[in-house]
């Protein structure tokens, strides 16, 4: 189902629900069609209204990211700052998923939310609208694969250990969590890729090449893992480390939060990785700022990672597993 929108630039660029037509603004119409959508944003493709028509210039390349009305989503005007401000400054912008501002006009968040009522979507998302009275959109490079095209998405996750983690671990914090989650009968996409950051980003090529090849079957997009993705990746390793040096148990609500909330987002963003033809296009997304009401879980989970042994590999005899997936436990044994 595609949601009628019009898009006018006057001093900004608009999204209206009906037609903003005035003589010096005049508004083009075009259809807005859901993608998908996570815990706090929906987002969507914008498609001329035929295939004679093009978008305008603006639009091209581009999907429209909006955030849901929920008590932890910040809204668009504070993500899109905290991301200029902390994330954008990091990485070369090739590397990036653009996030532009785009206005919303009276009732355009309405009347996507009441058309949202009629798509077919996941189940435990079917109560996650958008503000009423929503203001701000987002613009974000588009990384949908075209026909020809191959799109992988692959969370980096932890690439340094986790300040806190004993100095004798067999596990880092990535495998750690997988296999605590693993004894609860959870499993994550994630944990599902069963792929150990440190081999990612290990100096040894065939520690690359064994992440790789759980990450992908493609043997370019291998290739590119293993080799050109590594500059990225290890300035998204550094960044990890430098933000959070000291580890999650021993900041404060007052210090350091900020920077524990930037790497936690360093931690958690996706990379986007197309392949067309035999080019690669490369980009981080998911930088939207954690927020430090977070920090009571993640001591949480940090301080039962320890204590339990997930970190040694001493898990009680119940649940225990020789670790078989982390650098770690290869290196140790
Ligand atoms: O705790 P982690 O490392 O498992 O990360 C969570 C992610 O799990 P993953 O390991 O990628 O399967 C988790 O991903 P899924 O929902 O499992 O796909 C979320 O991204 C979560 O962040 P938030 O609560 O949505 O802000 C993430 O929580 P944060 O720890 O980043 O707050
Ligand atoms: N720039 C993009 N190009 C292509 N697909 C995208 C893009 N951004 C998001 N998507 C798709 O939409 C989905 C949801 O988007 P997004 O990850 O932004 O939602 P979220 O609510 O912020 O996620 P989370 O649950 O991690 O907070 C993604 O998993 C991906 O499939």
């Amino acid at each position: 189902m595609s949601i009628p929108a019009y898009y006018s630039f006057g001093e900004s660029p608009r999204l209206h629900a009906g037609h903003p037509s005035t003589a010096s603004q005049p508004g083009q119409k075009l259809w807005l069609k859901y993608l998908n959508e996570g815990g706090a944003n929906i987002v969507f493709r914008i498609l001329p209204i035929s295939e004679d028509d093009e978008l305008p210039p603006h639009l091209q390349g581009r999907l429209l990211r909006l955030r849901k009305d929920l008590p932890h989503v910040q809204s668009a005007e504070d993500q899109l700052a905290a991301y200029h401000a902390h994330f954008k400054p990091l990485f070369p912008r090739e590397n990036l998923t653009e996030q532009i501002e785009i206005e919303l006009g009276d009732g355009l968040a309405s009347s996507v939310s009441d058309a949202l009522t009629q798509l077919d979507r996941p189940s435990h998302r079917l109560q996650d609208f958008l503000p009423a009275e929503e203001r701000t959109g987002m613009l974000v490079t588009d990384m949908t694969p075209g026909p020809d095209e191959i799109l992988l998405q692959v969370k980096p996750k932890w690439l340094a250990q986790s300040p806190n983690a004993p100095p004798d671990a067999r596990r880092c914090r990535t495998c750690a969590l997988r296999a605590q989650r693993a004894s609860k009968k959870i499993r994550t996409a994630t944990d599902a890729q069963e792929s150990c950051p440190f081999d990612l980003i290990s100096n040894d090529e065939a520690d690359r090449r064994r992440a790789a090849g759980r990450l992908t079957d493609h043997p370019l997009l291998q290739k590119f893992l293993i080799n050109d993705a590594q500059p990225l990746l290890q300035k998204l390793r550094d960044n990890q480390q430098k933000l959070d040096f000291q580890g999650v148990l021993v900041i404060s609500s007052d210090t350091g939060a900020l920077d524990l909330c930037k790497a936690m987002t360093l931690r958690d963003c996706t990379l986007f990785l197309k392949l067309s033809g035999e080019a690669i296009d490369a980009r981080l997304a998911d930088l939207d700022l954690k927020l430090p009401e977070k920090l009571g879980r993640w001591k949480k989970v940090e301080q039962e990672l320890i204590d339990h042994g997930w970190y040694k590999n001493t898990e009680d005899s119940e649940h225990w597993a020789k670790e078989e997936i982390c650098l770690l436990s290869r290196a140790r044994s």
